[in-house]
């Protein structure tokens, strides 16, 4: 049993670019482009474990030791619609990466997630998954995702997120709490609670609508 791991990004820079996400005045382009930024800022931390393989380099002055990033490729998997606004910035920091992808959608009634849309590799074995999600709110939406990702053989899950509510957090603990898969959650903060309507309060809103728009 492995216990999932939990990273809340303690840098100035991730401080700021949030707290600019939050503002209720910031207008979807500035939005767009600062989620892209702040992913490459929490990849940096999602990617220590990342497997690398040592190579050799020739420098100008001599051959020196180095590393890159080894096979099977790790497989990034944003969660439509909100999560596409993650994508470039996490393939950026990590290049060799083939992207699959899960449309789900989360009833705003029960709270609870719909898969609309799967397009993954069947066999994941061996392979390292990021998962791109900016909102964890209920967890049902990310327990849903990691279960399947599990069930086609993924080695290791990293969920990347803008914000979680401790409720979420809670609820991905209990649901993989046999696992002997590691699991872990990086985000930008851990936010106060979820109110009635299962929003995480003081959140940014609706993630998805403040990207591309109301639906
Ligand atoms: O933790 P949960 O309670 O499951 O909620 C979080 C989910 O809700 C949002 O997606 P939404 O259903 O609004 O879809 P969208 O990305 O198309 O806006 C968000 O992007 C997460 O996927
Ligand atoms: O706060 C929340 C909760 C779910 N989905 C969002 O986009 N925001
Ligand atoms: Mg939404």
């Amino acid at each position: 049993m492995i216990p999932m791991k939990i990273l809340a990004v303690d840098h100035p820079l991730v401080a700021h670019k949030l707290t600019v996400l939050r503002d209720v005045n910031t207008d979807s382009p500035t939005f767009r482009r600062l989620a892209e930024e702040l992913v490459m800022l929490l990849a940096y931390e999602a990617t220590r474990d990342v497997r690398v393989a040592e190579t050799t380099v020739r420098t100008p002055l001599a051959d020196a030791p180095g590393v890159q990033l080894a096979g099977p490729k790790p497989l990034v998997v944003p969660i439509l619609r909100a999560g596409l606004g993650m994508l470039d910035g996490m393939t950026r920091l990590l290049p060799t990466a083939e992207v699959g992808f899960l449309g789900m959608v989360r009833d705003e009634g029960t709270l609870l997630a719909e898969t609309y849309a799967t397009r993954l590799p069947e066999d994941l074995s061996g392979r390292q998954c990021y998962v791109l999600d900016p909102m964890l709110a209920t967890g049902g939406t990310l327990a849903a995702a990691v279960k399947l990702l599990l069930g086609r053989g993924a080695t290791d899950v990293t969920a990347v997120c803008l914000l979680a509510a401790p409720e979420g957090l809670k609820h991905l603990e209990e649901a993989f709490a046999g696992t002997q898969v590691p699991l872990r959650v990086v985000t930008a903060a851990i936010d106060s609670h979820l109110n009635e309507k299962g929003f995480i309060v003081p959140g940014l809103g609706d993630a998805g609508d403040r990207l591309y728009g109301v639906v």
